[in-house]
């Protein structure tokens, strides 16, 4: 199971590197890498186990994040009722946005990131709705239509594959400065 000493932290070069795209049929490794990475998001948002074992809660984990420079990520994005079925849960691999709205959508809280251990405070404009296409761990090709909070997610982790961080898109001169019609995101 991955631990916060496991996480490459921002300077690493492996962030801000393209990851390489991942063949199929998965090896062993890759196999085991995609299930460890949903299980470091499933432990982390049990408020038990994230405590028990000291880490950050996260709805993504990207392959370069655990030092693994691939196109993967594992995306779990929590329903905003507990009982509920999660927003989005997969393993994205090879993604592509294939089409994103011109309208930006942002979290109002601002984003976090396991590989950045300071707070960067400001808005994150991102595309507010795309089309995502990706490989699940079986090879099988799906395309998504999704908006708002899980668009928001994917974006975040698709920019790991690309040595992107969040803070790279929060204006520099004011910070919570979004354009007008940005979706805001609770
Ligand atoms: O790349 C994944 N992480 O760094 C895990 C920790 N961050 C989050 O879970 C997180 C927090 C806020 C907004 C977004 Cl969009 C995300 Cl993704
Ligand atoms: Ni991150």
């Amino acid at each position: 199971m991955y631990l916060m000493k496991d996480i490459t932290r921002d300077g690493n070069p492996v962030l801000r590197k393209r990851a390489a795209e991942v063949s199929f049929p998965l090896s062993d490794e890759d196999q085991k890498l995609a299930k460890e990475m949903m299980k470091y998001l499933e432990v982390s948002q049990d408020p038990e186990l994230c405590e028990k074992y000291k880490l950050r809660a996260g709805v993504g984990l990207a392959a370069p994040q655990v030092g693994v420079s691939k196109q993967m990520a594992a995306v779990l994005v929590p329903s905003p009722d507990e009982d509920g079925e999660p927003l989005f849960k997969d393993v994205i691999i090879n993604p592509i946005i294939v089409s994103e709205s011109v309208q930006y959508g942002a979290l109002t809280e601002g984003e976090g990131c396991l590989s950045v251990d300071k707070d960067v405070p400001g808005y994150v404009p991102r595309h507010d709705r795309i089309t995502l296409r990706y490989q699940d761990v079986d090879g099988k090709t799906h395309k998504v239509r999704l908006k708002h909070y899980p668009a928001i997610v994917c974006q975040h982790e698709i920019d790991h594959l690309h040595g992107v961080l969040f803070y790279d898109h929060i204006n520099k001169e004011n910070p919570f400065k979004a354009p007008d019609d940005t979706v805001m995101i609770s």
